[in-house]
């Protein structure tokens, strides 16, 4: 059947979505998916929309979502300011790059990291150690008996376990790094979005108002993760690192193959995206998770007993306990739908013309997957989506993860960190329930309110902390 034009929709969407985030408004908008899903119900699961004079397209519910993740010539990435502005000018790293460079790369890094970080035993010891750091900073700031805000509460800890996970057990960040690349890594957060970033879609305003638009902040601080990812490397080349790691590897591969792909601009590159991927995500999902925790102590509750019951209050729990921890674990995966359900999904780019749910796609058009459809949508199977409930993925006392639950994407763009988001977010949140209770401030209940960001989050809240 002769394909149809490309897909309907309004001209103007991305241009409020840009006006939201010049005017700084977007905190208090709430999340653009939600304006995407009401243009869906009108359009269907293909919007198509104009930005500046290119045309894109919104990609709306499980079914589109899911051929998106799979085909092959919608695989690619956008090739925009957003994309090459963060890595000097040509776009360097995974996350925003495409064909068969991307492809070499991926399987590289995914390759090593099953030799090293994502080892059971290297990525226990990474985790748990941070866990415990954790655990201490909680511990220092409830000293006072103060009110706890929710932002700061682990996010240093993340940094420090991602570097880890690049360049092995031996090799920490010290103090001062943490933070600094804390603060930073929360700048580039707010300092854009994934589907409407005003300098992105509109290229000339990085002339007129550099500042303003988006432009030159976001520049600054992708620059200053990669200056401090250079200098932390250079230390490692230096002194020579002891243990396998993907960083090591990397280097090695480098220097033997000489002039290759593998070259230091894309390392920085590597370490731009995993700590940018690695940070972002599992802190917001925690975010997520203890906004939900306080507000529903009853949940809490469950999970403390479920904990005190299989691994008792001697020790923490670990990933052997987790078969074990089915209700922590419901907790975990409801924190990240109530997280994912809220982020579009990194954009990507139509590779050649083809055809997508009956209507034609040009090569090149941008396509902005929006999950909200998958499992935050009323129409997406999934019951009162919008309530926080850790008992849809139980059944008769065991975990039960319903078909078409895909946080982590599918297909040959997965997520480069699940195995090290899902234990981290497992031992981390499993890790706090064990030791500390979490109850709102009397009389200053948190107030719900998404921020969108690169992902969305949630406005920093403050709670009561107490030990068990
Ligand atoms: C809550 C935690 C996380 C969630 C929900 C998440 C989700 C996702 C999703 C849905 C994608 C696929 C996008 C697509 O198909 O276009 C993705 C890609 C990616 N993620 Fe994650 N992620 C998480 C944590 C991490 C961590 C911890 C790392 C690194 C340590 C990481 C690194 C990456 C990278 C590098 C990609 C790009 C892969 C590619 O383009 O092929 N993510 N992530």
């Amino acid at each position: 059947r002769k394909p149809k034009n490309f897909p309907p929709g309004p001209a103007w969407f991305p241009l409020i979505g840009c006006a939201w985030q010049l005017h700084r408004l977007r905190r208090r908008m709430g999340h653009l998916t939600k304006a995407s899903q009401e243009l869906a119900a009108k359009y269907g699961p293909l919007v198509g929309v104009r930005i500046g004079r290119e045309r894109a397209v919104f990609v709306y519910g499980l079914q589109a979502i899911e051929e998106m993740y799979t085909r092959d010539e919608l695989n690619g990435r956008p090739i925009g300011l957003l994309s090459t502005s963060r890595t000097g000018g040509t776009r360097k790293g995974i996350i925003f790059t495409d064909s068969e460079f991307f492809q070499e790369q991926k399987k590289f890094l995914q390759r090593e990291l099953k030799q090293s970080g994502f080892r059971k035993e290297i990525l226990m010891e990474n985790i748990q150690r941070e866990v415990r750091a954790i655990i201490d900073n909680v511990k220092r700031k409830i000293k006072d008996n103060c009110a706890v805000t929710s932002d700061r509460l682990f996010g240093e800890q993340l940094l420090q376990s991602v570097w880890v996970l690049m360049a092995g057990n031996e090799s920490h960040l010290d103090d001062l790094g943490a933070s600094e690349l804390h603060r930073v890594m929360v700048d580039l957060s707010h300092s854009t979005s994934l589907s409407c970033t005003a300098f992105s879609n509109f290229p000339f305003l990085k002339y007129i108002c550099p500042d303003y638009c988006g432009y030159n902040p976001y520049v600054r601080v992708n620059r200053t993760v990669i200056e401090f990812s250079s200098k932390m490397i250079q230390g490692l080349r230096k002194t020579g690192s002891p243990n396998a790691s993907l960083i090591r590897a990397y280097l090695e591969t480098m220097d033997s193959v000489g002039k290759s792909n593998f070259t230091m601009d894309q390392l920085m590159g590597i370490c731009l995206d995993i700590f940018t991927g690695g940070f972002e995500t599992t802190n917001n999902t925690l975010c997520f998770a203890m906004y939900y925790v306080v507000v529903h102590p009853d949940f809490q509750t469950k999970a403390q007993d479920e904990l005190d019951r299989v691994v008792g209050r001697e020790r923490l729990p670990t990933l052997e306990d987790k078969p074990q921890l089915p209700y922590v674990e419901a907790v975990v995966l409801e924190s990240l739908r109530m997280f994912t359900g809220r982020s579009f999904l990194i954009p990507r780019r139509a590779m050649k013309d083809t055809t997508f749910n009956g209507y034609f796609i040009p090569k090149d058009t941008v396509l902005f997957g929006n999950s909200r459809g998958t499992f935050m949508d009323p129409n997406s199977g999934w019951p009162n989506t919008s309530v926080f409930n850790p008992e849809r993925f139980m059944k008769d006392g065991s975990l039960n993860v319903p078909d078409g639950f895909i946080p982590f994407g599918i297909g040959k763009r997965r997520c480069l960190g699940e195995v090290f988001a899902k234990a981290n977010l497992f031992l981390i949140i499993a890790g706090l329930l064990h030791t500390f209770n979490f109850r709102p401030v009397p009389g200053d209940p948190p107030h719900f309110e998404v921020m969108e960001g690169l992902t969305a989050g949630v406005k920093p809240f403050k709670m009561i902390v107490s030990l068990r």
